[in-house]
C-alpha cells in the first residue's frame, strides 16, 4: 500500500478532474459520504442511534467535506450543529456550494461559539478544518478546538476527523508549532477517515501514536499512485520460502562478537541471523571470549579471532557473504577498524549497528567513503542517527513550524543519500531508505502495535536478522524491509513480556503464519 504526500494526492485528484473521470463537486461528495459510512460501520451503535453531531469546518475543501457530512448525517436523522472558521463568501467553489446545501437544512455558527462553549454535548465531533492544506500552526478558534479535543471535547462522544487531524501536517504526522516554546496543536482523534490511499502522516511521528485514532481509508473512484511514492513495509513472502538448495545455498552470515562479558548482543544477533534462514551462522570473538561463547551456543559456528588481522585472515573464506558488526564492540578505532575489515571485500554485503555508527561520530563522512555504492544497511535509532547526520537530525527534531514538515522519511531519504547505501531509521515509525529515493515505512502502529519491541537487545536480534537476509540472497533493502516486519510480526505475537531472546523463537510461528 502506497502511503501519499498532500502535494502527490492534489496531483492524483487534478489529474482526475483534467481527464474528466470526476468533478471536484463527485469527489467531495464522494468524500463526505463516504466518511459518514466508515464512522457508522467503525461505531455501529452510532447507525442504531442517532444522536447530537457538532461539524467544524474550515475555510478550504476539507471544511467543504464538512458540509457534505452534516448533510448526509441531518438525512440519516442526526441533530447536527455545523460551525464555520471564516465567511461562507470566501470557501472555494466546491465547498461554497455544498455550503450552500447546507444552509438550506440547517444553521452555521461561528467557529468561535463552539470554541467559546462550555463542555461539548455532542456525541460525534467531525473535525474538518484543515486536511491536506495545512502550511501553518493552528490560532485562534481553531487552536482552541484542538486543544479542547484532547479533553475529549468534555462528552462521551467520538472526535473524528476528515483526511487528517487538524493541526497535524499530512506529509509528516508532526503538529504544526509556531515558536518552540508553543505548545504544538492538533485535534486528538478516535478516528481518521481519509481517502484513496492513507497519507504519511498517518503512519510517521504523531499521527499514529497521539493523533489519528483509528484510520479508514475510503475510495472516492480515483486512480494510481505517482512510482516514487513511499510504501507500507511488508514482508517479501516468496523470498522467504525455502525450497530447494543446501545449507551453502542460503548463505553464511558471520556476526563479529566483543570481549569477555561482552557477547550477549552478538549472540542474540546471529541467533536471528540463523532463525531467519541463513544456511551458516559464525560468530567470531576474540579467544579469550571464545570459552563463554561456547557454553551458549550450539547451532551457531564459534571462531577465534585475534585482532583485525585474524578478522581478514576469516574473511578470505568468499562464502562468508554477510558480516554484521557494531553491537557490543565498543565506540572507538579499534571498531573502526573491524568495520574497515568487514568492508574491505565489494562484493559482500553488511550490516552496521549501534557502536559500528557511533565510532564514527567525529568523522562520518570516512564512514560514508566506505558504504556509498555497497550492499551496507546502517541500522540507527534516533541516538545514533543523530550522531551520524547532525545536520538532517537537526532538522527533525526543530519544530515544525511550516507545512509540509521534514518527516521522518525525509531523514532517512536524506541519510541514505549521504552514506551511498541502505538506511533503516528505528522507531514505531521504522522508515527504511535507499540513495535513489525508494522508501517505506514500516509501522508498528494501529493493529501492529507491538510497544513490548522497545526492550534491550531487540535491536541487536534486528540486525542479525537483516544480515541472515542478506546472506539468503535479499537485496539490502528488501532484507532491511522484511526483517523489520518480521521482528514487529514476532513482537505481537509474542505479546506482553517479551525480551529480546524471544524473537527469534518466535520466527517459526510468524513464518507458519504466512504460510511458509
Ligand atoms: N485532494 C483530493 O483529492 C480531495 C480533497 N478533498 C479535501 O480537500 C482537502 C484539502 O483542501 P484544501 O486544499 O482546500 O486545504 P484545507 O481545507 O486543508 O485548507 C484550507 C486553506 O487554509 C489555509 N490555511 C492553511 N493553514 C492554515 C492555518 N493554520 N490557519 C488558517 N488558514 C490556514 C490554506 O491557505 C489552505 O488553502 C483535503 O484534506 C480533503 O479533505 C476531498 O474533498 C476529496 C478529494
Ligand atoms: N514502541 C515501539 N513499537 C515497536 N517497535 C519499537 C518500539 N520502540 C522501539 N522499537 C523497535 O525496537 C528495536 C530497538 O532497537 P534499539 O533501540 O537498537 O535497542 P537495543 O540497542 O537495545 O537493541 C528497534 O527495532 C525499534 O524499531
Ligand atoms: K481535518
Amino acid at each position: 500500500m502506497e502511503l501519499l504526500t498532500a502535494a502527490e494526492m492534489r496531483a492524483i485528484e487534478r489529474a482526475a478532474i483534467e481527464s474528466g473521470v470526476a468533478t471536484g463537486r463527485e469527489l467531495m461528495e464522494r468524500a463526505g459520504r463516504g466518511v459518514v459510512a466508515a464512522i457508522l460501520d467503525w461505531r455501529p451503535a452510532l447507525a442504531r442511534a442517532p444522536g447530537r453531531a457538532a461539524v467544524l469546518c474550515g475555510p478550504g475543501n476539507n471544511g467543504g467535506d464538512g458540509f457534505v457530512i452534516a448533510r448526509h448525517l441531518k438525512m440519516r436523522g442526526w441533530a447536527v450543529d455545523v460551525f464555520l472558521l471564516g465567511a461562507p463568501a470566501n470557501l472555494p467553489p466546491d465547498a461554497a456550494e455544498n455550503c450552500s446545501l447546507w444552509r438550506e437544512m440547517g444553521a452555521i455558527r461561528p467557529l468561535t461559539e463552539a470554541a467559546d462553549g462550555r463542555r461539548s454535548v455532542h456525541d460525534l465531533v467531525i473535525d474538518a478544518l484543515f486536511g491536506t492544506g495545512l502550511t501553518r500552526p493552528l490560532e485562534g478558534a481553531a487552536r482552541v478546538c484542538a486543544a479542547r479535543s484532547w479533553r475529549r471535547f468534555g462528552g462521551a462522544g467520538a472526535v473524528v476527523a476528515v483526511d487528517v487531524p487538524s493541526g497535524m501536517c499530512a506529509d509528516s504526522g508532526r503538529a504544526l508549532q509556531a515558536e518552540p516554546s508553543d505548545e504544538a496543536a492538533a485535534t486528538k482523534c478516535d478516528l481518521t477517515v481519509t481517502f484513496h490511499h492513507e497519507r504519511l502522516g498517518h503512519r510517521l511521528a504523531q499521527g499514529p501514536s497521539q493523533l489519528c485514532g483509528d484510520v479508514r481509508v475510503v475510495d472516492i473512484g480515483l486512480a494510481g499512485v505517482p512510482a516514487a511514492a513511499a510504501r507500507l513495509g511488508a514482508p517479501n513472502r516468496p523470498g522467504l520460502s525455502k525450497t530447494i538448495g543446501h545449507k551453502y545455498s542460503h548463505g553464511h552470515a558471520l556476526i563479529l562478537s566483543g570481549g569477555v562479558g561482552r557477547g550477549g548482543a552478538a549472540r542474540l544477533a546471529a541467533r536471528g541471523a540463523l532463525r531467519v534462514g541463513a544456511g551458516l551462522v559464525t560468530l567470531a570473538a576474540p579467544p579469550a571470549a571464545i570459552i563463554e561463547n561456547a557454553s551458549r551456543l550450539d547451532a551457531i559456528m564459534l571462531r577465534s579471532v585475534k585482532g583485525i588481522e585474524g578478522i581478514s585472515e576469516l574473511l578470505v573464506d568468499r562464502r562468508i557473504n554477510v558480516v554484521a558488526l557494531g553491537p557490543g564492540l565498543g565506540v572507538g578505532e579499534n571498531t573502526c577498524a573491524k568495520v574497515g575489515a568487514a568492508l574491505a571485500n565489494e562484493e559482500r554485503g553488511a550490516v552496521l549497528d549501534a557502536d559500528a555508527l557511533s565510532s564514527y561520530q567525529d568523522e562520518p563522512e570516512t564512514l560514508f567513503r566506505l558504504t556509498r555504492g555497497r550492499s551496507v544497511v546502517l541500522t540507527p535509532h534516533m541516538g545514533e542517527f543523530g550522531r551520524l547526520f547532525p545536520a538532517v537530525a537537526e532538522k527533525l527534531v526543530a519544530p515544525a513550524a511550516r507545512g509540509p514538515a521534514f518527516s521522518k522519511l525525509d531523514a532517512a531519504r536524506a541519510a541514505a543519500a549521504l552514506a551511498g547505501c541502505i538506511i533503516l531509521l528505528k522507531g514505531p515509525d521504522t522508515v527504511v531508505a535507499a540513495p535513489d529515493g525508494e522508501a517505506v515505512v514500516v509501522s508498528a502502529h494501529y493493529e501492529r502495535a507491538c510497544p513490548w519491541l522497545a526492550t534491550a537487545g531487540a535491536g541487536d536480534v534486528l540486525a542479525g536478522m537483516i544480515a541472515g537476509l542478506i546472506a539468503r540472497g535479499f537485496h539490502p533493502f528488501r532484507a532491511a524491509e522484511s526483517a523489520a516486519w518480521l521482528h514487529q510480526e514476532a513482537a505481537r505475537g509474542f505479546g506482553p513480556g517479551l525480551i529480546a531472546e524471544d524473537i527469534p523463537e518466535r520466527l517459526p510461528a510468524v513464518f507458519r503464519d504466512l504460510g511458509l
